[in-house]
């Protein structure tokens, strides 16, 4: 049997007040499982980015409950959930940007400083990280300013990542970057998702999502089907066509 990690009740994000009111979460009872590559799709404006911001505790839902682990997250107020969010998560999304002050390194370091684990391990695994996305010693000391978009969005997945997060949540991480440096990070994530760690990603991208091993699609608010692919393996063809399937017959 699966392990829970996040579970919602009747989930429910309005935006917007009187005629205006926009309700673009539904009711949502789902599940979200500790050995899952989780994938939310679904078409523009769904509302698969206002769902992560909830799972993640990034955002208040409207009503509705949020249970990560055996916590009751939209309970908490925001110093108890920004301890909570530091010590089980990882975020990878577009607009966390890197502090201009400090260098790449230690933008990932301070990240990883802040739990007060092992130093010695973290700057080890934060080299190793840089490395695997392709980012070479010599833009280590170099500051966010200094470097292309794409650079500081992989400083930024390294960032999230090198604590070991419990579970990692991913809006579109390959989004500002080229098909190599995509697939490294793609690489990283199924990586770290085979290592233990569970990964919720929304992307619109087919090879991003192929990595995953569940696909929740998202239609106006509520589920509108869910895909289970099985183990994520180079080239297989079988995974691809179903995802394919799957996807046409949610009219993606
Ligand atoms: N802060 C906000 N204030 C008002 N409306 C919002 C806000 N955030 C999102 N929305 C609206 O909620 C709906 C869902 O947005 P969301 O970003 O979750 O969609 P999405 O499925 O992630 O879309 P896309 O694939 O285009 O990124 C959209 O109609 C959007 O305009």
């Amino acid at each position: 049997m699966k392990n829970t990690v996040i579970k919602t009740e009747r989930l429910c994000k309005y935006f917007g007040t009187g005629a205006q009111q926009q309700q673009v979460l539904k009711d949502l009872d789902i599940e979200i499982y500790q050995d899952d590559f989780t994938v939310i799709m679904g078409s523009s404006g769904a509302g698969k980015s206002t769902l992560l911001y909830a799972l993640s505790g990034m955002d208040q839902p409207t009503s509705g409950q949020i249970h990560f682990f055996d916590t009751e997250i939209e309970q908490m107020d925001n110093d108890k959930l920004a301890i909570f969010r530091r010590e089980h998560c990882g975020f990878v999304f577009q607009q966390m940007f890197l502090l201009d002050n400090m260098s790449i390194l230690d933008n990932i370091l301070a990240a990883g400083l802040l739990t007060g684990k092992d130093k010695r391990a973290i700057v080890t695994y934060a080299k190793e990280l840089l490395g695997k996305v392709g980012l070479t010693e010599k833009i280590w000391r170099k500051f966010p300013a200094q470097l292309s978009g794409g650079e500081n969005q992989r400083a930024a997945i390294v960032r999230a990542l090198v604590n070991r997060p419990q579970v990692v949540f991913a809006d579109e991480p390959t989004g500002a970057l080229n098909s190599a440096s995509g697939r490294a990070v793609l690489d990283v994530l199924t990586e770290v998702h085979q290592s233990g760690q569970s990964i919720i990603m929304v992307t619109h991208d087919l090879v991003s999502a192929r990595r995953g091993n569940r696909i929740l699609y998202i239609r106006d608010g509520v589920i509108g089907g869910v895909c289970e692919l099985g183990k994520y393996v180079s080239g297989d063809r079988q995974r691809h066509d179903k995802l394919l399937s799957f996807l046409a017959e949610m009219g993606w």
